[in-house]
């Protein structure tokens, strides 16, 4: 009954402010393009709601967020032409008295009748709001705003060709990619990147937060997927970005009470949407999450998410750009070095760059300058790296040293003894949990592993304890991924391959059998086999350890090289380690680094 008269005064006061304003109803992109057109005399916002005059006198009603409004009438220079008199209401007449009121009455009425049929009533209600999504109809931020990441840049400019010129692969037979995932750390530039990809392509962006999907009430998260992507259809070509993807993308079953929560027809319905595109929907979806490794695999399946770009934390070089991409709008003393900046830094992402320049910044402003100095960044440091709200960590020049030397290891007894994979990244970069890492790249297509092969990446793979224990005198717990590959790589070869004393007899496939509250495995053979195999697998494992040892002693000169090239400039490359090999000294390394990679600061 409440209802009904409610419905009436909702008619009422439609037909009220239709009477009064009779404003048609047109969208953002069009706002926008009218206004870069000159074509725009006067604007009023209200509560995201812009009535909107235009030079032959006609009124319209736009849809638009007051922040973005704002920024595109500074961005076209119409400030002083066109101010947006954000809440207006109270300087108007009793119309828009009258009008607020029953502006309320309808909320009021939309909130109740939302609550009654969820899901299934929110169809007709829905508009660029209901999707919960913020739009930009033109994105500001460029390839240029990102610094460093070249190799990330490079991958993510494919993706503008397809937005800019997408029949040009559609001719070709090419699918255009739906979906990709930028994996990286928080306050890596995901967000940023996804941003640049739309501001170069000069297309729409959307872009919403997994964790704004999840919603209190069953059926709204669902259907706020459907209507970000009804809308996005409808200004295609477009990006559709989605943060923090796990927060409804975790794996499913893996959430408490399992079967069918609300996250979970969240993610179905991300998932239908999909593969509802058409091969000619232009709109790429770009998601961002720290952890990959949850994700339900539905998602990385092709014609989904089936693109990772991993984002990294940035090295020694990609900081130094970072900081003179922030200190644009700082003077800073002419004193700070960008180098010294980018080297003093390490460990920490563009976030935390941005926010210590910024602190710097506050800082000097505190102390009545404008120019920021050396202390203000100092200062700058400590603060983002014992801010209660970071964990970031800055990187010690002990843990750098002990990371460089286990690396270092790696890649010598790698390039020593003949690998099936080449040596082609050395890094002292965290990735994962891991303070490093090699990268190894395959040095031809053969496909038969041979015992000789096995044994010679298991020396490398020791290479890094190794290190540890020549140059530190000691050991640490960063081989913990070594140690267990190593492991389990001498297991099968003495269970699987038949590559040891117990000659060629298969052991493997222990099967793992649930003992009430714990998994177990329960094997075929007898304790008395099962003891020969753990001999067998410490005496591989030992095998390949003296190696690794025997190999770096006798190449102890270049591995403090390869240290000392590494604590310096963070990453080097194939070429690089080549040099380091062939007995080069030092400065000509160092030489060789910074001459190449001039370019990607400059
Ligand atoms: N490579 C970079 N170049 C310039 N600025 C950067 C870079 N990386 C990060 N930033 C700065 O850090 C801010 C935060 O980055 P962004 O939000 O894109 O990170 P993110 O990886 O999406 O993080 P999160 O996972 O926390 O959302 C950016 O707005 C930018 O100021
Ligand atoms: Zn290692």
């Amino acid at each position: 009954m409440i209802i009904a008269i409610l419905a009436v005064l909702l008619v009422v006061g439609i037909f009220i402010a239709n009477t009064f304003m009779k404003p048609e109803k047109k969208d953002g992109a069009w706002l926008y393009q009218q206004m870069k057109d000159d074509k725009i005399v006067k604007i009023d916002i209200d509560n995201d709601v812009a009535t909107v005059k235009d030079v032959n006198g006609n009124e319209y009603r736009v849809f638009v967020r007051y922040e973005i409004l704002e920024q595109q009438i500074e961005e076209l220079g119409l400030k002083g032409v066109l101010v947006p008199n954000y809440n207006d209401r109270n300087s108007g007449n009793i119309w828009s008295y009258v009008f607020t009121g029953l502006t309320f009455l309808a909320v009021v009425i939309l909130v109740l009748l939302m609550m009654r049929n969820l899901g299934a009533g929110s169809k007709q209600i829905m508009d660029f709001g209901r999707s919960g999504a913020n739009a930009h109809a033109s994105m500001k931020v460029r390839f240029n705003d990102v610094a460093g990441a070249e190799e990330e840049k490079e991958e993510l400019k494919e993706l503008v060709e397809f937005l800019k010129s997408p029949q040009k692969f559609t001719a070709a037979g090419a699918k255009i990619p739906r979906g990709v995932l930028l994996v990286g750390p928080p306050g890596t530039g995901k967000t940023l990147f996804a941003k640049a990809v739309a501001g170069e392509a000069n297309v729409p962006f959307f872009s919403i937060s997994g964790s704004d999907f999840v919603e209190m009430y069953v059926g709204v998260g669902a259907s706020r997927v459907r209507d970000l992507f009804d809308v996005a259809k409808k200004h295609k070509p477009c990006i559709i970005f989605i943060d923090e993807i796990d927060a409804v993308g975790r794996h499913r079953g893996a959430g408490m009470g399992g079967g069918h929560d609300e996250r979970e027809q969240t993610l179905n319905q991300l998932l239908v949407q999909m593969d509802g595109f058409d091969t000619n929907d232009d709109i790429i979806v770009i998601a961002a999450t720290n952890r990959a490794d949850i994700l339900d695999p539905a998602l990385l399946r092709p014609g989904r998410f089936d693109r990772q770009i991993y984002v990294n934390y940035p090295d020694v070089r990609g900081r130094e750009a970072i900081f003179r991409v922030h200190s644009r709008n700082k003077q800073l003393s002419p004193e700070i070095d960008f180098q010294i900046l980018a080297r003093i830094t390490s460990g920490f992402t563009g976030a935390d760059i941005a926010n210590l320049l910024n602190e710097a910044a506050i800082l000097a402003a505190r102390k009545n300058r404008v120019i920021i100095e050396m202390e203000d960044i100092y200062e700058g440091i400590n603060k983002v790296t014992m801010g209660p709200q970071k964990k970031s960590r800055l990187v010690t020049e002990f843990d750098k040293r002990i990371v460089a030397y286990h690396e270092a290891g790696h890649a010598i007894v790698a390039k020593v003894v003949p690998q099936e994979h080449t040596v082609h990244e050395v890094s002292i970069i965290p990735r994962g949990n891991a303070g490093g890492y090699t990268a190894y790249r395959p040095e031809n297509d053969n496909n038969s592993i041979t015992l000789g092969k096995i044994e010679a990446s298991l020396a490398a793979t020791m290479g890094g304890r190794a290190a540890e224990e020549i140059v530190i005198k000691d050991i640490t717990s960063g081989a913990i991924g070594d140690i267990k590959h190593s492991t389990s790589v001498a297991r099968s070869m003495v269970t699987e391959y038949g590559m040891s004393d117990l000659g060629p007899v298969f052991y493997g496939g222990g099967r793992e059998v649930f003992l009430g509250r714990d998994y177990g495995t329960s094997h075929d053979y007898s304790e008395e086999v099962a003891a020969r195999i753990d001999k067998e697998v410490e005496r591989i494992i030992a095998k390949a350890h003296s190696k690794a040892l025997e190999v770096l002693t006798a190449n102890r000169d270049k591995m403090d090289i390869m240290a000392r090239v590494l604590i310096e400039c963070e990453t080097i490359y194939s070429d690089e380690i080549d040099m380091i090999m062939q007995g080069k000294p030092v400065e000509d390394v160092l030489n060789a680094v910074n001459s190449k990679r001039k370019k990607t600061t400059a």
